[in-house]
Formats: structure tokens, C-alpha cells, sequence
């Protein structure tokens, strides 16, 4: 029977850690400050945007959440950005995805000011991590990295397969695995037979959102299993892993709500720390 990866308490205790942070910064009166842009009203944003309201309150960042309408023009959202990157009092901003359709995700993404970047999406912050400078790092990818260590899941030589290839998990997770020596294999949308791949891997960190993707039969036994998938089907939210068939094979698994959800909330706080402190140097 599988470990079960339990994200809201490795999420717990860092929090408590961020606040720590918070108050040292605090004593020193430097308020870190995050701000969050929505864009339009998707649901399941809104229920990810109020925890992170919630969570960034209990540790004493100062939160505040920009909403515009579905249909802003590009030209007005950049701008809006460009301010924010001149504020002083702004330590660090979030575009929340998906964005509406018309919206080029890439150039507002790029005009954050990356010592600003909360999410570490920017091409710069993309770039240094893959030459394994590893202070800003996506908060999913900070909360995958963040299970290997507190379950002390050693990586090196091990085969790990990442399901999607997206600038959010799949490609700087790979860039972090790589540091820790496992043997990465990204898998996507036109691979074939992925069978063949996940039979043959020790870690399985799937991002897809297809729910219940990796069935049982699709697993080693022993395998571990981090699932950043969130499907909402009737009501329910699922993972790309299913959970039931694959627990008693694994060797580790993270469920899903519970699992790698709220430690990236808890990573996103980490974040807004490390690039207020990096803000701050010296002081
Ligand atoms: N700018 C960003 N946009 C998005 C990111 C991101 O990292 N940066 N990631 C996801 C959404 N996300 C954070 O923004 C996120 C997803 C899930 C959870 C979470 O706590 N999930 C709970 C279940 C909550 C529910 O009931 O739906 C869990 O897994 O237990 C938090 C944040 C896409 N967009």
C-alpha cells in the first residue's frame, strides 16, 4: 500500500515557515506585497484565487487582487502591468491562467519585470532555472520538488516521467529533476503508446487534465506518483491518476483535492518571500 503524499500538511508547515519569514521582514519594515491580476470571472479560478487570499492573510503578505472584464485589450493589461513593475510597494505579481482567448499569454507573461515574478514563468526566470539557478521556480513545480524531500524520495538515476509539457510544470520540473539526476522523459500529446513509458518509470508526475489518464495496469509496482491533474467531473474533482486502482500498487501517491493543490498555494507565499528578500538585499 502506497504513502499517501498529504499536501495539506507539508503545506501547513510551510506556511508556518513563510510566516516566520514574513515577521522577520516585517521587523525590518518591509512588508512583502503580491498582486494578483484576474482576468475575466472563470470559476475554478475564483476558488483558487480566494485560497490563496486566505492563505496569503494567515501569513501576513499583503494580498491585493486586480479583476478586469473578459473582454480588456491587451494593449490596457500590459500597461497595467508596466505600472505594477514601477510600484515600489509591489514586490510581486501574478497573471492567473487561463486567460480569455484574445489575450497573448506569452507577451503579458513577458512583460512582467521578472525580479517580480511570482509565478516564474518569465523566459528569463525559465532560463536560469534551467542552468540550475533555482531561487524563482513555479509554485507547482517548487510543491512537486518540495514531496521528494519531505517523504525523502531519492531521485538520482531514477527514471521520471512528466505527462505535459507546459512552461507551468512540465518543462521546469524537468529542468529540476535533471538537477537531482534523475533520468527525464517528458511525455505530450502526439507520444505513442504511453504505456510503454509509464511501465518503465519509477516517478509518474502527470499534468495533463484527462482524468484517471494512468490506470493501474499503466504503473511498475513501486512507482511513485505525483498528480498535478484537476478534472471537475459532475461535480467531483479527479486527478489524471486514478487514485483507488493505483494506491495499493504505488509506493507513493498524492491524491487528489489534497495533495499537490494546496502545497502550491503554500509554494506561490515561498515565492513572494524569496523575491522580496531578493528586492531587499542588504537591508
Ligand atoms: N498564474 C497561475 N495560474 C495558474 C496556476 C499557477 O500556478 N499560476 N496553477 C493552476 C491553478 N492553481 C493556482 O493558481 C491552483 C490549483 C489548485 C489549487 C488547490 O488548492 N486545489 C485543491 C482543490 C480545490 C478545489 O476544490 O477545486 C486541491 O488540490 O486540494 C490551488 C491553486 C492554474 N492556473
Amino acid at each position: 500500500m502506497a504513502t499517501i503524499l498529504d499536501g495539506k500538511k507539508i503545506a501547513a508547515k510551510l506556511a508556518d515557515k513563510v510566516k516566520e519569514n514574513v515577521k522577520r521582514l516585517n521587523e525590518k519594515k518591509i512588508y512583502p506585497t503580491l498582486c494578483v491580476i484576474e482576468v475575466g470571472n472563470d470559476p475554478a479560478s475564483k476558488i483558487y484565487l480566494r485560497v490563496k487570499k486566505n492563505l496569503a492573510k494567515k501569513v501576513g503578505i499583503k494580498e491585493k487582487t486586480l479583476n478586469f472584464p473578459a473582454d480588456i485589450e491587451q494593449a490596457e493589461l500590459i500597461n497595467t502591468i508596466k505600472q505594477l513593475n514601477d510600484d515600489e510597494q509591489v514586490n510581486a505579481i501574478m497573471v492567473q491562467l487561463p486567460l480569455p482567448e484574445h489575450l497573448d499569454q506569452e507577451k503579458i507573461i513577458e512583460a512582467i519585470d521578472p525580479k517580480k515574478d511570482a509565478d516564474g514563468f518569465h523566459p528569463y526566470n525559465q532560463g536560469r532555472l534551467w542552468q540550475g539557478k533555482t531561487d524563482i521556480v513555479p509554485a507547482t513545480v517548487r510543491s512537486v520538488m518540495t514531496f521528494f524531500d519531505e517523504y525523502n524520495i531519492d531521485l538520482e538515476g531514477k527514471n521520471a516521467l512528466i505527462i505535459g509539457r507546459s512552461i507551468i510544470v512540465g518543462k521546469p520540473l524537468a529542468s529540476r529533476l535533471l538537477e537531482k539526476n534523475a533520468t527525464v522523459t517528458i511525455a505530450h500529446s502526439k507520444t505513442r503508446n504511453l504505456a510503454d513509458l509509464t511501465k518503465k518509470a519509477d516517478i509518474i508526475v502527470s499534468d495533463v487534465g484527462h482524468a484517471h489518464l494512468v490506470t493501474e495496469s499503466m504503473i511498475k509496482l513501486g512507482a511513485v506518483l505525483i498528480d498535478v491533474g484537476m478534472n471537475r467531473e459532475q461535480g467531483k474533482l479527479l486527478g489524471d491518476v486514478d487514485y483507488e486502482a493505483c494506491l495499493p500498487k504505488a509506493s507513493a501517491i498524492t491524491p487528489v483535492p489534497g495533495g499537490v493543490g494546496p502545497l502550491t498555494v503554500a509554494s506561490l507565499m515561498r515565492q513572494v518571500v524569496i523575491l522580496t528578500e531578493k528586492q531587499n538585499y542588504g537591508r
